[in-house]
């Protein structure tokens, strides 16, 4: 069995996957403070036989953890951004400094679409893009909605956004402080991924393929007016492609890839950006 780990900045994901099948046969997640002990949402180690770890919380998290899966797994591949990797140029001034999630979900994304761009709703709101070709130009960061509404200490933090609720009530005006603040936070989210996203389309002349992924992806999702796909195991995808194990991964076929989804019109982007600008 593979383990596959996400340490994100709040949440440590991690799933199994079947070295033959393919399947995913289990998943779980843990704060990333947390402590890898017995009796937690923790896989059973006995039988993993290899782990691939994508990690952008702080360096001693990755060395506890990795000490501890050290005693029953010995092969451990860590992810790592690069200047160059599958074909992609590393668009950042320091290849190294890009978090290692966002390089992950553009080596997948790529994969998928031959050039997109990619969003990760986590901690933080981050936007990437790379051109057909494979030159990644960078990307946009900003805070998430939780760290939106916590920056605001209204006492908001904990109350979510309802997945279930409809999008358009979600950016209405509210008329409590919950509903103010959690629309508010939704609407600057999904404003800025629109703008974020027609800014670039319009300045490299095409309309490019938009992937999202992350905690907050469903969300944001129904909330987002632009044709896009979701692609909820999209780092793992990048962990797939960098560190091929399965038949299936040597052969390109990543986890869980979406429908490729046609972009919006770039005439009609240009368009309302133009509006916009007049503002
Ligand atoms: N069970 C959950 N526990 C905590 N947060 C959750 C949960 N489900 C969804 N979320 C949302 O997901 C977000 C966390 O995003 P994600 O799971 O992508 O991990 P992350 O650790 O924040 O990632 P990164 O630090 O890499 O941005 C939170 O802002 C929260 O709103
Ligand atoms: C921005 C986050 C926190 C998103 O998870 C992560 O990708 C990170 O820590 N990046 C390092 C900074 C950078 O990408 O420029
Ligand atoms: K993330």
């Amino acid at each position: 069995m593979i383990l596959d780990l996400d340490i994100g900045n709040t949440l440590s994901k991690w799933r199994l996957k079947d070295r033959k099948s393919s399947e995913i046969r289990a998943r779980g997640a843990m704060w990333t403070r947390d402590e890898w002990r017995s009796g937690a949402d923790i896989p059973d180690l006995d039988i993993v036989d290899v782990i691939r770890i994508s990690n952008v919380a702080r360096q001693d998290v990755l060395e506890d953890t990795v000490r501890l899966l050290k005693r029953r797994v010995d092969d451990i591949h860590i992810a790592h951004s690069s200047s160059e990797a599958l074909g992609i140029r590393n668009g950042y001034d320091m290849p190294e400094r890009l978090g290692v999630d966002r390089w992950l979900g553009v080596l997948s994304g790529y994969q998928l679409t031959g050039g997109c761009c990619t969003v990760d709703c986590g901690s933080a709101i981050t936007m990437d893009t790379v051109l057909p070709g494979g030159q990644h130009i960078g990307g946009y960061i900003i805070p998430g909605l939780r760290l939106m509404k916590e920056s605001l200490k209204l006492g908001t933090r904990k109350v979510v956004i309802d997945p279930e609720q409809d999008a358009l009530h979600a950016l209405s005006p509210g008329t409590n402080t919950v509903d103010a603040v959690n629309h508010g936070v939704f609407m600057a989210a999904i404003s800025a991924i629109n703008r974020l996203y027609m800014e670039v389309c319009d300045s490299q002349g095409m309309a490019l393929p938009l992937l999202i992924t992350g905690g907050d992806a469903a969300i944001v999702s129904r909330g987002l007016r632009l044709p896009h796909a979701h692609w909820p195991d999209m780092v793992y995808a990048g962990l797939e492609a960098l560190f091929p194990i399965t038949s299936a991964e040597g052969q390109g076929v990543l986890a869980g890839m979406p429908e490729v989804v046609k972009p919006a019109n770039l005439t009609e982007m240009r368009k309302a950006l133009a509006f916009t600008r007049m503002l």
